[in-house]
């Protein structure tokens, strides 16, 4: 979408939030108890009634459906799940989980559990720190590497896709980056050959569901780029269809599989662990796009490939392996390893998040941490919601550490060398589920949508250079800090769905990942430029028939990783997180690229209620800023959607409780219980109300820095 429409779109949904205020101001019961609470909560103006208390019809605000969801979408996944698909070690008969079984029976290199690691019980003891640099021998073995002790492939159950229209980019990748890394250089990980931020994007095929209901695959792939054909309606009620491309580091098609995407993603930034290198891999899109399907067996992989370096390459060099897992729900913290023990997380003087309590496991052996995996995989919250049966409903965080003495000796205790972080995110579009409708789900959905907020938020903030990163905005984010500051790799996988039915959803997730990607602009400001030129190109739009994907070629792999041009040596004095301008910030080579600014673009318009930009004179314009400023008119807009959720949902409780006091008030009847309960319910709906108030009068304030008036009613 270029500039223009962004604009246009959010002006749009500002004039309807004002429409929904008004509506809301008219039809909202009033009642002595609800005055209370709308009062507490600065809504007063919600307080006159209609004497009927009738609801208007709701918009359908989450029209496409959430993808995957309903009964075929839980058909599909049991059977996809009874035959192994994308679980891949779950379907092996699982040996009993390590602290269940006698110590007789664990394998050399467990730990019983009193031995493990005692976690963060003391701060101090726990080494978020990185050991200072010391020189670890690049003892290249070259026949160690070339003849592996290959564990079990444990993607051999992988179901592949029968359709061999394309092929997946990764195809083309040698077979194993890892070879391909240390064959390159054998003194040392080749650290600066792997990008600072890589995003990728995988899309699943389309689930019997959507074939059921004729749903057509809307997504076409080349090698790292992508094109959206999203359907629209004209005003005469013709389709028409428009195209928005996008391009990432790599783009992976429903062919790929779970080795190829390990290979494309994590096997990269293995061997930079041993180089005092903190990595996190995290998967991002909405329900049923395939987060955990692409998550699961990434951890494992990545320490089947760990275990071998620490076995060959740095034999006898006093490496050892830990593993944690824990998961971020309803904002709190529970340890998947420790039967779901709740963790705090606390800041040391140095900015160091510590997750207090954290149980670590020492591990040498893949079936040890196969079995963990496994444990925490079962621990996790799921749940049903409108848009997925099997939802994951947390921010499931597995932590790989590669810690190693001082000295090198196993006499000492172990300081952390490198981390590896996988993170499979809740479904971005939780807080939109307007399905859910007991009070638990709609709690996590909110909770969901506040910390994905907060993520965007601390990019944001990392691209416009600001001094001040917010990660204090959420639990992940706090967790997160250490993905984008000091010395870190990232990698985003966004998953999506390929179906029509999920195009909204799909295309809020690509816009995600595009502002992501800008944050490794400055690897190679040429491409990148080019990318945003062409990610923002104005949409073209074509007749229905002519546009829809067919085959599509296959295209080599040509592009290579932007080119990585950061220091790669390790400054000891950093390690206390102060966030490290990302790399362009520094080099200032984008500046040479003259753009309009947002501003240049704006104008007053004579009534003085809303300004919005003007379309470019001629041709496309781009420019950063420019970009920032949609990015923020989308996020208010996404906040002016979930406050009206917030409201909407108040109103049907309102309803359905008033319905309730009518039935129940007979003679004889005590009310006091339905008051109550309906009072409690209102205050945390008021709280959440609120919340979501502070941020946008925050966006607001924002947009305002850029000129742009937002609609009087918010
Ligand atoms: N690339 C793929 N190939 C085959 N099947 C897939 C693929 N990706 C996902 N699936 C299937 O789609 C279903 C939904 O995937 P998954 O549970 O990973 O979604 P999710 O994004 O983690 O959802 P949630 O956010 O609700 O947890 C599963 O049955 C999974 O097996």
């Amino acid at each position: 979408m270029n500039g223009r429409q962004g604009v246009q779109r959010s002006g749009a949904a500002a004039v309807q939030v004002h429409h929904q205020r008004q509506w809301s101001s008219e039809n909202f019961l009033e009642s002595s108890s609800n005055g209370r609470w709308l009062q507490s909560a600065g809504l007063q103006h919600l307080q006159q009634s209609s004497a009927t208390g009738t609801i208007p019809p709701l918009q359908d605000y989450n029209f496409y459906g959430g993808g995957g969801g309903g009964q075929g979408s839980r058909m599909y996944r049991n059977a996809q799940r009874g035959f192994g698909g994308g679980n891949e070690f779950y379907m092996e008969p699982s040996t009993p989980p390590v602290s269940s079984r006698p110590s007789s029976q664990r394998k050399s290199g467990e730990q019983s559990p009193n031995e493990f690691s005692p976690g963060l019980l003391d701060l101090h003891s726990f080494d978020t720190e990185l050991l200072p640099e010391m020189p670890v021998p690049g003892l290249y073995d070259g026949s160690s590497l070339f003849n592996p002790v290959r564990g079990r492939s444990f993607d051999d159950s992988e179901p592949h896709i029968a359709n061999n229209k394309q092929t997946g980019r990764a195809r083309g990748l040698p077979e194993n980056n890892l070879l391909k890394s240390f064959a390159a250089d054998k003194e040392k990980a080749n650290a600066s050959s792997v990008a600072k931020i890589k995003v990728v994007v995988r899309k699943r095929p389309l689930n019997k569901k959507e074939l059921a209901k004729n749903e057509e695959d809307i997504i076409e792939t080349y090698s790292n780029s992508l094109t959206v054909h999203e359907t629209k309606l004209k005003v005469d009620l013709t389709e028409y269809v428009e195209k928005h491309e996008f391009v990432f580091d790599a783009v992976l098609n429903e062919e790929v599989s779970n080795d190829e995407v390990y290979r494309e993603t994590v096997e990269p930034i293995v061997p930079i662990i041993f180089q005092r290198t903190k990595a996190t891999c995290f998967a991002y899109g909405q329900t049923g796009s395939g987060k955990t399907y692409t998550m699961k067996p990434l951890p494992l992989k990545a320490s089947r490939d760990i275990l071998r370096l620490m076995h060959h390459t740095y034999r006898s060099q006093g490496f050892q392996l830990f593993v944690s897992f824990f998961e971020i729900y309803g904002g709190k913290l529970f340890d998947l390893l420790s039967d779901r023990k709740k963790l705090c997380m606390r800041e040391d003087g140095k900015q160091q998040v510590c997750i207090v309590g954290l149980q670590e496991y020492k591990v040498s052996d893949v079936e040890t941490i196969k079995e963990l995996i496994e444990k925490g995989s079962s621990s996790r919250s799921t749940g049903t919601t409108g848009a997925n049966e099997e939802s994951s409903r947390s921010h499931a965080i597995l932590q790989l550490a590669i810690k190693r003495s001082a000295d090198g000796s196993e006499s000492k205790p172990p300081r952390l060398v490198g981390k590896l972080s996988f993170i499979d995110l809740a479904g971005s579009e939780r807080g939109a589920d307007t399905t859910d409708n007991d009070k638990q789900t709609r709690m996590e959905g909110a909770e969901i949508n506040k910390s994905l907020l907060a993520l965007k938020e601390c990019i944001r903030a990392l691209d416009n250079d600001q001094g001040h990163i917010p990660f204090r905005g959420s639990k992940l984010t706090e967790v997160l800090r250490d993905s984008f500051v000091g010395n870190s790799r990232t990698v985003m996988i966004s998953c999506i769905s390929p179906s029509s039915g999920c195009c909204e959803h799909t295309l809020n997730t690509l816009r995600y990942a595009d502002r992501v990607k800008s944050l490794s602009k400055g690897n190679n400001p040429k491409k990148d430029i080019l990318s945003s030129t062409i990610n923002l190109k104005e949409s073209t739009t074509a007749p229905l028939s002519s546009a829809l994907p067919t085959t599509s070629p296959y295209e080599d792999d040509t592009d290579a990783w932007p080119e990585q041009n950061e220091r790669d040596d390790f400054d000891a004095s950093e390690d206390s997180y102060e966030p490290e301008k990302p790399v362009w910030m520094k080099s200032g080579k984008l500046e040479q690229f003259n753009l309009p600014s947002a501003q240049d673009q704006l104008r007053k318009p004579p009534n003085g209620q809303t300004r919005w930009k003007e379309q470019p004179k001629s041709g496309f314009k781009n420019s950063n800023s420019d970009d920032n400023l949609n990015a923020l008119l989308q996020e208010e807009e996404d906040l002016v959607n979930a406050h009206r959720k917030q409201v909407e949902d108040t109103m049907n409780i309102v309803k359905e409780e008033m319905n309730l006091l009518v039935e129940a008030d007979q003679p004889g009847n005590q009310l006091d219980d339905y008051v109550a309960r309906l009072n409690a319910i209102l205050s945390q709906k008021a709280a959440g109300i609120m919340q979501l108030q502070t941020q946008l009068a925050h966006f607001q304030k924002r947009l305002k820095e850029h000129n742009v008036l937002v609609s009087s009613g918010y």
